[in-house]
């Protein structure tokens, strides 16, 4: 009998330093008198909710998260995942590139960090249908920016920042779209927070909130 055997992923996750991280959220934490610390608790909040739904994805083998944050790093390792350090020090997609290259092939993915919405099983879907495919991607909810970036048996190539959705796709990476609103539900302001607390945002996210709230 022959079994189908879904394809084990690596996924990366780049995370740098909770207190310049996410700055577009700042406004949310700036009034407060601990205004430093709230905004690293929701940042990284953010990053934990996300890595959780990644380390229960089926179909997920392994996630690393690129990082020097100590805090990060304590939380994500607690949560089953592993850590490299932030090299080469310069930005995002150096230190994808740097991250891919320490986790076994053949299937890689670069998972955007702010997604407190995702679900193991939209993941397991979009990697399912990134499977056949050399390079692909799942642009963001505005569809300008990227979520996901995958690669099978080549280099990830990834090419985050403004306008990723295109420089993917004029890369090669062919786009996916499903029905996976947590996946594309990136935040990077006030309003993604809010977009993605409707979903339904994991645990930690939520609890920060309400906690910021009060
Ligand atoms: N490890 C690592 N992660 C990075 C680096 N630069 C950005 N990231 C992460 O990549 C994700 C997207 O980065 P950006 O779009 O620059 O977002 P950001 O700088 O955190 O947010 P803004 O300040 O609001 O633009 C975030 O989760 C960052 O933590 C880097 O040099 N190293
Ligand atoms: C870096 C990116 O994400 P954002 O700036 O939305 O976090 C991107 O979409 O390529």
């Amino acid at each position: 009998m022959l079994t189908w055997v879904r394809a084990p992923w690596s996924v990366v996750v780049p995370a740098k330093r909770l207190d310049v991280a996410k700055t577009r959220l700042r406004p949310l934490t700036a009034e407060r008198h601990d205004a430093g610390a709230a905004h690293r608790e929701l940042v990284l909040a953010l990053l934990a909710d996300t890595v959780d739904a990644a380390i229960a994805c089926s179909v997920v083998e392994a996630v690393v998260v690129v990082t020097d944050d100590p805090d990060a790093t304590d939380v994500v390792r607690a949560l089953g995942a592993t850590t490299v350090a932030d090299e080469p020090d310069r930005g995002l997609n150096p230190a994808l590139e740097h991250g891919a290259r320490t986790v076994p092939g053949p299937a890689v993915a670069a998972l955007s960090s702010d997604l407190p919405a995702l679900r193991p099983d939209e993941l397991a879907a979009a990697l399912d249908a990134a499977a056949g495919t050399a390079r692909a991607f799942v642009a963001d909810a505005q569809g300008t920016g990227t979520t996901l970036l995958t690669a099978v048996g080549t280099d990830l190539r990834p090419r985050f920042g403004p306008g990723s959705a295109e420089a993917h796709r004029t890369g090669g990476a062919v786009a996916l779209a499903g029905s996976w609103p947590g996946l594309v539900r990136d935040v990077d302001t006030e309003a993604d927070l809010r977009a993605a607390l409707g979903l339904g945002a994991g645990p930690r996210t939520t609890a920060v909130v309400q906690r910021l709230t009060r």
